[in-house]
């Protein structure tokens, strides 16, 4: 469902080296990927390429059957808000809106995310809240500004707008970098509780290796760079 081949990126032309330069990837439907390397090696270029956010100098990327660097901007921007839940490592939540607001905002330019979403509620205020609950934040903070939440409650907002909709791909860049390990674990089982509720497939960026064997499967940036199997 997610095909890249013959990929390079470079950030300018003029650039000695590409930062991104991936012969084969493939990523099946409903995989937990972990994808990790050092700092700097690339990978939020790799996200921003697969969220059709940045486009390949060359190659393709296909992702559930089309090659998204062959689509216009605005067809691109489209088939993101359809098909790509994104969890940013700083959130990017509207601090003055509830977790409520903040979370509806995730399928308000997708109306094919909001037939998902009534498809489990009523309205889709009470999808948001259902998935909040899920992902551990209680009612009565479901409501309030999401800048009076601590940070751990902050990234469930953001993981439940990532949810909203059921997107085929969730894209997660660091988002527990701000956690303690037991925290941390137990964030990553709730999102997988969502990933596999949805049959999503979870594409996960850590510096963290602790939590590595909690995926189904490691990718190692600097060895899939280097054309090696870079697959634990
Ligand atoms: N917008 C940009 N313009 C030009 N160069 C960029 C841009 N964003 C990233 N780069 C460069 O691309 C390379 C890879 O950066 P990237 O952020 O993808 O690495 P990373 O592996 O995600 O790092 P980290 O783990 O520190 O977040 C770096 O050399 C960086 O300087």
């Amino acid at each position: 469902m997610i095909t890249l081949e013959n990929v390079l990126f470079k950030w300018h032309a003029k650039q000695p080296e590409p930062t991104i330069n991936i012969t084969k990837l493939d990523i099946d439907q409903g995989e937990h990927v972990f994808l990790h390397g050092p700092s700097g090696c690339g990978k939020s270029t790799l996200l921003s390429l697969l969220a059709g956010v940045t486009v390949p100098t060359q190659g393709n990327i296909q992702l559930l059957g089309k090659a998204i660097n062959q689509l216009s901007n605005s067809k691109r921007d489209r088939f993101r808000a359809d098909h790509i839940g994104y969890i940013f490592q700083n959130f990017n939540l509207l601090p003055y809106l509830s977790p409520i607001e903040n979370v509806t905002l995730g399928c308000q330019f997708s109306k094919q995310r909001q037939k998902n979403a009534l498809k489990n509620s009523a309205t889709i205020a009470a999808e948001a809240s259902r998935l909040l609950t899920a992902l551990g934040l209680n009612d009565a903070l479901q409501h309030q500004a999401v800048a009076q939440l601590s940070i751990g409650q902050q990234q469930r907002v953001a993981a439940a707008r990532a949810f909203i909709g059921s997107p085929e791909i969730i894209i997660a860049d660091e988002p527990t970098s701000a956690l303690d390990t037991q925290n941390r674990q137990a964030f990553v089982k709730l999102l997988f509780e969502q990933a596999s509720a949805a049959n999503s497939t979870l594409i996960f960026v850590s510096h963290d290796e602790t939590l590595q064997t909690l995926f189904t499967r490691s990718i190692s940036l600097v060895e899939l760079q280097g054309g090696t199997d870079a697959t634990h």
